[in-house]
């Protein structure tokens, strides 16, 4: 089981967004890096998450309250199509995004301070945060499944803005906290 969290600068073809979508040669970005943009990850044991001491300790120390658990294939999530297609839109949320994912496997890109993307690549018992305000999407890969848990501060709110929200207080903070970073 790795540890660490293997994410790399994707290049511009339109081909299947399932697809790895590396650079040659392949640029890697270090959890480092990651961690200057606001982007914070744990490796989990999700074969336990239902008892998992260690997941009940990341909840409480950062108040995730909600949890809801949400299975992404064509069978078992209505309107698959279209909520991938939703999912794949560049956009960005009020409050932080987490994800941990139990099974399968995904792609979350960032993008980075120059606008680069990035590409994040999620399997099971990956745990990530992705700051208010990021820029941001997901997609399945070429698996195409995943079971992911969603965590939320009190009530959650799944409202995503599609770039352009530049001008969004929380696009500002969020591009402000990177200064000097
Ligand atoms: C793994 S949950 C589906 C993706 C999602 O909710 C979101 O906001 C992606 O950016
Ligand atoms: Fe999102």
């Amino acid at each position: 089981m790795a540890v660490t969290l293997e994410a790399w600068y994707m290049d511009s073809s339109e081909e299947d967004q399932r697809k790895p979508h590396r650079l040659y040669p392949n640029r890697p970005v270090s959890l480092d890096d990651l961690r200057k943009l606001g982007v914070f990850h744990w490796k989990l044991n999700a074969d336990i998450y239902e008892t998992d001491p260690e997941l009940e300790q990341i909840r409480k120390d950062q108040g995730y309250s909600y949890m809801d658990i949400i299975s992404i294939h064509k069978d078992t999530l209505p309107n698959y199509e279209e909520k991938l297609k939703m999912f794949f839109e560049e956009h960005l949320h009020l409050d932080d995004e987490i994800r941990y994912i139990l099974d399968g496997h995904a792609y979350f890109d960032v993008r980075d301070k120059e606008d680069r993307w990035i590409r994040i690549a999620m399997s099971k018992g990956d745990l990530i945060t992705l700051p208010a305000g990021i820029y941001h999407r997901f997609t399945l890969d070429e698996n195409n499944y995943t079971k992911a848990m969603r965590l939320f501060v009190g009530e959650p709110v799944w409202k995503a803005y599609n770039r352009p929200a530049d001008d969004f207080d929380i696009r500002q903070k969020y591009t402000a906290s990177l200064q000097g970073s």
